[in-house]
């Protein structure tokens, strides 16, 4: 079997430290590239990233850059880079033969592509993975117990990458199914803002639950017709992620729906944000690929019009509740 322990990390957001800081909590060199001069300068100088990560203690043989040319020796990447500007970051990689593991959650816009079609476009010649699942990243920084799903084009990549990325407290479930993780990650976030609009405008755990169940109909509907497994869809990386974050305002999504639901519109609460709440761009790109595809979304496309400043909360919610009533398997 293949294996890998050089690995490197494209993108210094909470979740691309994190990642790095669990590769390199036992002494182990990895390296990660950041795109602000601030992430390289804290994380080589005082093993920390307060910009994305604040609070957590990383390893000093993490060692982060700003030249992408620093992972060119490194024998597998994992991919970390916020899906609107993955197709950019990915140009610039340097060549090479080594695996790109995407953990990004989300669709690219005009092109309707995963960042595994991205991927393909750009850097056809590497083998491709996704790692996903229901994973806090600051949880994960600070070594606490986490299960994701480890999804490659064939099985014994799929072992060999599970196998190098696996910890004591962090297990990789492996798949074939690369595309029903990426949706799962994708549709997630976007019901996550969905839920926590619910809890902001403090319609009840009942609504909640509803929306749960209902938004996961939705991605199964969704995740079926693009050739998605329905197993996948129901474990870390579609089920496990949308539990976790449709239930914690420490996602991101969610807390952005919170303020959607308290009233505020999204320009505001978008305004001057650092970190990134991906549901919020995939929001419109998801909606219009299922309307194009003629799959029917209606939570996906209530965030998108809230997302775009088309509706406020309380007509989203009005018209969710007055669609006609029908069989529960549709
Ligand atoms: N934070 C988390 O707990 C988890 C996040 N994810 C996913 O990981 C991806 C990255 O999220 P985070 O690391 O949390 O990001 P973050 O919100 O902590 O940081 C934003 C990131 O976007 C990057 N960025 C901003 N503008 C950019 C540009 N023009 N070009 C390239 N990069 C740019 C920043 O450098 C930074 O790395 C997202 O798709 C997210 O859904 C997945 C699992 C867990
Ligand atoms: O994807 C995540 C956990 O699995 C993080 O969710 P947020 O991006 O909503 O914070």
């Amino acid at each position: 079997m293949t294996s890998y322990s050089r690995f490197g990390v494209v993108g210094g957001g909470a979740w691309g430290t994190a990642l790095a800081q669990l590769l390199a909590a036992e002494g182990a060199p990895v390296r990660l590239w950041a795109r602000e001069d601030a992430v390289v300068t804290a994380i080589n100088a005082e093993h920390r990233n307060p910009l994305f990560l604040p609070g957590a203690s990383l390893s000093p043989s993490l060692v982060a850059t700003g030249d992408l040319a620093d992972l060119a020796a490194c024998d597998a990447l994992l991919v970390v880079v916020p899906v609107p500007f993955l197709r950019a970051v990915l140009a610039d990689l340097p060549a090479g033969h080594a695996p790109l593991i995407f953990c990004s959650k989300g669709m690219e816009a005009q092109s309707f592509a995963f960042p595994i079609d991205i991927a393909r476009d750009v850097c056809s010649d590497r083998p491709l993975a996704v790692l996903s699942g229901p994973t806090f990243a600051h949880e994960v920084a600070a070594g606490l117990p986490t299960a994701i799903t480890l999804a490659a084009a064939d099985t014994a990549t799929a072992e060999a990458l599970a196998q190098a990325l696996a910890r004591p407290h962090f297990r990789p479930y492996v798949s074939t199914d690369m595309i029903g993780a990426e949706i799962g990650g994708a549709v997630k976030n976007i019901l996550a803002i969905a839920c926590g609009i619910v809890d902001g405008a403090g319609l009840g755990l009942n609504a909640r639950a509803a929306l749960i169940s209902r938004g996961f109909a939705e991605m199964t509907r969704f995740g079926l017709a693009r050739g998605a497994q329905a197993d996948t869809l129901a474990g870390l990386a579609g089920l496990g992620d949308l539990v976790l974050t449709c239930t914690s305002s420490n996602s991101r999504n969610f807390a952005l729906g919170q303020g959607l639901g308290r009233g505020a519109d999204a320009a505001t609460l978008m305004a001057d944000r650092r970190t990134v709440a991906e549901g919020a761009f995939s929001a419109p790109v998801i909606a219009a690929a299922a309307r194009a595809d003629g799959i029917e979304m209606p939570i996906t496309d209530a965030v998108a019009r809230l997302v775009a400043g088309d509706i406020r909360a309380g007509e989203a919610i009005q018209a969710l509740l007055s669609r006609p009533l029908r069989p529960e398997g549709r």
